[in-house]
């Protein structure tokens, strides 16, 4: 497997960075982190940018910081953050640059698995009940799965590996 980059997109807890990493190990490229990037450029945390500057400030530096690290690295896996593909021409510009997957997961299993890392640490979602979380996750993947699904490769999978989404990218590329 050779192309240059990968990028990951998907809802929030869909497992971009765990999987990013997995196969960032596996393919023995650099791993970035696009939250984890603009939280280093910015010195704050993505919460606290959401809380001084309001989203629409974090959408453009957000952009700016997908652009940055394209630029940055030829070669590498870039796990996005969940709604970077939905703002500033962001979907485009990934397929322009790389190959895109996205992580398709049942919002029931995210719930579940935010709720096993305490979803009281996310303040978009703390102390709403089962049924609003539920409510809030459908109305944000219907209107996101326009962008998702632009990506190259879809893979949805509730235990992924490494190793089979290689493959997945190996067949892409023999196809093309
Ligand atoms: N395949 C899996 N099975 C079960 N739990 C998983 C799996 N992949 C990731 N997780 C867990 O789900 C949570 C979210 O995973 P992760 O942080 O990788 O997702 P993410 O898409 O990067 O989320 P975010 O948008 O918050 O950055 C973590 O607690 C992680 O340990
Ligand atoms: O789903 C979203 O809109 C977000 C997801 C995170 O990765 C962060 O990029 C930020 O909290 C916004
Ligand atoms: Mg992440």
């Amino acid at each position: 497997m050779t192309d240059n980059r990968i990028y990951l997109v998907g809802m929030p807890g869909s497992g971009k960075t765990t999987l990013g990493r997995q196969l960032a190990t596996h393919l023995q490229l650099p791993f970035i982190d696009l939250d984890h990037y603009i939280e280093r450029k910015e010195g704050k945390s993505v919460r606290k940018i959401f809380e001084k500057t309001g989203e629409s400030w974090f959408r453009k530096t957000e952009a700016l910081a997908l652009r940055q690290a394209t630029e940055e690295y030829d070669q590498a896996i870039i796990a996005t953050g969940g709604g970077t593909p939905c703002f500033e021409g962001n979907m485009d510009y990934i397929n322009r640059h790389g190959i895109s997957v996205y992580i398709e997961v049942p919002i029931t299993e995210i719930l579940s698995r935010m709720k096993a890392e305490g979803i009281a640490v996310r303040p978009l979602l703390a102390g709403k009940t089962d049924a609003q979380l539920h409510q809030f996750f459908s109305e944000t993947l219907s209107h996101r799965k326009q962008f998702y699904t632009k990506a190259t490769i879809t893979y949805a999978s509730l235990n992924p590996s490494a190793h089979e989404l290689c493959q997945l990218i190996d067949q892409w590329l023999v196809k093309k």
